[in-house]
């Protein structure tokens, strides 16, 4: 059985990973970190666990977390990680970061990027990037690993089957994403309120998310070839979900049905990518650790349009991290993690 930590207990991410870990059937004791609330009774912050898990908010001793915990989730902004992750090296004690912290293997991209000091050399080198369908012999030997983005799940499950293709055209790949407002996390901004988002539909951060080196560079790695991509982030009314739209110019000759084959082929063996026989919507995968994706071609500009749907707290983050657990610890890759979405 598991001993799981969670470092950022209290953040979107840190609060959905609690509820995968505490139906999870091999996971026996969740122990909560906060940097700010130690002490405190989690249901004081989450009355949702209210009656059922008494557990209190501890403070973050890395000392005490080496010689209790197997596997240690960083639920935490942008430049803790990097600076939390060293102690646990070589202590036995499985790190998963959820933040950008240790995705991007050059730091120059990190700092251009995200704008703070990045990590060692030798940590990003050691740490392995977790997107779970794509990368499952190395995650399996993972001590430290890097927990995919969130747009960067929807855009890489979505361009996979293609990226590695000889006739893979990344120069006109073109990424239309939209995001609910979770993504954002919890501490309010001018942009995230109610009155700035209710009926409102805004895009942000183009040509300057953060996102964009660490799609660049999963392509990069399949494809053989470093080429810049167009990637427009937009901020939709709904609290969860991502839908990227992509289009990319492919062979014209080819018939469109071949496309949705070579998309169920890639995905036989993985169980939470549906390649539907439609193009999905964000409530097909609410609260659900799947990704939908659906292809299409259009045979008069032989250009494909793929569209890819995931739950931005789950297969964006907190489900695909425990996914990325379970490939570490040797169980079933779907371990806790086997339920329908949320619908309506
Ligand atoms: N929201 C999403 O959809 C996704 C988020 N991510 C990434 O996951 C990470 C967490 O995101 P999210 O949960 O949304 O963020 P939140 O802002 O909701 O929560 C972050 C938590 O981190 C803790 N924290 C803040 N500063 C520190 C610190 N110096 N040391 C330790 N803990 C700290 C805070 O808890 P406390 O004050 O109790 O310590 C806070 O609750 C981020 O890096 C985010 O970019 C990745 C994919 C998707
Ligand atoms: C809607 C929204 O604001 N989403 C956030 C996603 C942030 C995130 O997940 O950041 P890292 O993956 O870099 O940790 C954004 O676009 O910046």
């Amino acid at each position: 059985m598991v001993h799981a930590g969670i470092v950022g207990a209290t953040g979107y991410g840190g609060i959905e990973l609690f509820r995968l870990l505490y139906n999870h059937p091999d996971v026996d004791e969740i122990s909560l970190y906060s940097s700010s609330e130690a002490g405190k009774p989690y249901a004081s912050f989450m009355p949702q666990v209210s009656g059922w898990f008494k557990g209190e908010l501890r403070p973050i001793d890395e000392e005490q977390m080496k010689k209790e915990l197997d596997v240690l989730f960083l639920a935490t902004p942008a430049g803790v990680s990097g600076g939390l992750t060293p102690s646990f090296l070589d202590s036995g004690v499985k790190v998963i970061d959820l933040s950008g912290d240790l995705r991007l293997k050059n730091t120059e991209d990190y700092e251009k990027w995200y704008k703070k000091q990045a990590s060692s050399e030798s940590l990003l080198n050691e740490a392995v990037y977790g997107l779970s369908e794509t990368n499952r012999e190395n995650i399996k030997k993972a001590e430290i690993l890097a927990n995919p983005g969130c747009y960067p799940t929807a855009v890489l499950l979505g361009t996979a089957p293609l990226a590695s293709r000889s006739d893979w055209n990344g120069d006109s790949l073109i990424i239309d994403a939209k995001s609910g407002i979770s993504g954002a996390g919890k501490t309010p901004s001018e942009k995230s309120i109610y009155a700035n988002t209710e009926e409102n539909f805004r895009i942000y951060k183009v040509n300057g998310h953060q996102h964009i080196p660490e799609i660049e560079q999963q392509l990069q790695w399949w494809s053989g070839e470093s080429e810049p991509i167009t990637f427009s982030p937009h901020l939709v009314p709904m609290t969860r979900g991502i839908m990227a739209t992509m289009y990319v110019n492919v062979d014209k000759t080819a018939p469109a049905e071949d496309w949705m084959e070579l998309y169920r082929e890639f995905y036989k063996d993985s169980p939470f990518v549906r390649v539907r026989e439609d193009f999905p919507a964000t409530k097909d995968v609410y609260a659900s650790n799947f990704c939908d994706i659906h292809v299409t071609m259009d045979e008069r500009t032989g250009r494909l349009t793929i569209v890819s749907v995931i739950d931005n707290l789950v297969k964006g983050a907190s489900g695909q991290a425990v996914q990325n657990m379970n490939i570490m610890l040797g169980f079933e890759e779907t371990k806790g993690l086997e339920f329908f979405p949320l619908y309506p």
